[in-house]
């Protein structure tokens, strides 16, 4: 099973030169099975984009380990795909040549006709296959963002990292790829296992399995794990109405509330 196991993690920034280190991670214990979606929430600063590139392989931890199916995780791997806030697509390269490029650099092993395969399917999910040759600023945000949502995908990771993929854009647009990404996962991709930073309260319920509460320094780094027991698939407008989304609502916004609190 290629389950994603986080032992005992800790990482720090600066301390040195007479600077005291800033504690940003502590002491993290969580597994995330196979097939899980599980979304991340907390206060700014509390570590949500770094206990992300940990796991993507960008950083190291200063101890503990993040394993992925038995092997320790120390650099990127095509096992692995992350998503950031900012699409970050290459600005000279084509909607399509941007999937393409990163398809077969992370899987060069990868017959031509798989590698067109992938790319086409992907850009079509997402509905951007007629736009294919336009470039990134040719397009609006929220087509960069689902170029890079498919970029991901096609990349045939087995762990999709997101890090607040969706909160720069509007609220149709963000809930329109939302659904994109919850169809991709659930039936037509090699991608398992999502873990999403995430500021929404509601796009968290929306999408996870489970919801992991971060606090902020100096108190540890996961407050609470909850359950999101909603059947699947949601849909956004009646799962709203159900009293476990009620339950997992309230159960976050005590959580955060007294994070800011005790923050304050
Ligand atoms: N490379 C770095 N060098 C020094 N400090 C860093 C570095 N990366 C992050 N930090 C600090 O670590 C803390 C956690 O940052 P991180 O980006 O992981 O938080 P976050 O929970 O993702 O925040 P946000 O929700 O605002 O994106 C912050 O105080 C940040 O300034």
């Amino acid at each position: 099973m290629s389950d994603l196991v986080i032992k005992n993690l800790h990482k720090s920034f600066g301390g040195r030169r007479g600077v005291p280190p800033q504690h940003v991670l502590r002491d993290i214990e969580l597994t995330v099975k196979q097939g899980e979606f599980v979304s991340l929430i907390g206060h700014s600063g509390c570590g949500k984009s770094t206990l992300l590139s940990i796991v993507a392989g960008l950083q190291r931890a200063d101890a503990g380990s993040v394993m992925l199916g038995g092997a320790e995780i120390t650099a990127p791997g095509p096992d692995r795909a992350m998503v950031f806030q900012n699409y970050s697509l290459l600005p000279r390269l084509s909607l399509l040549a941007n999937v393409r490029e990163a398809a077969r650099a992370s899987r060069p092993d990868r017959s031509k006709a798989l590698l067109d395969e992938a790319v086409e399917r992907y850009l079509t999910a997402v509905g951007l296959w007629e736009q294919r040759n336009k470039l990134p600023s040719q397009v609006s945000g929220g087509m960069q963002q689902r170029t890079a949502v498919a970029r991901a995908f096609a990349v045939g990771p087995k762990v999709l990292l997101l890090d607040e993929p969706f909160g720069a854009l509007d609220a149709l647009t963000r809930a329109r790829l939302q659904e994109q990404l919850l169809e991709l996962w659930s039936t037509e991709s090699t991608t398992e296992t999502v873990l999403m930073v995430t500021h929404g309260i509601d796009e968290a319920i929306l999408l996870a399995d489970r919801i992991v509460v971060m606090g902020n320094p100096p108190g540890p780094s996961v407050v609470e794990v909850i359950d999101v027991d909603l059947p699947r698939p949601r849909d956004r407008v009646t799962v709203i109405d159900q009293p476990a989304y009620r339950g997992v609502q309230e159960r976050l916004l005590a959580l955060l509330h007294a994070d800011s609190a005790a923050a304050a």
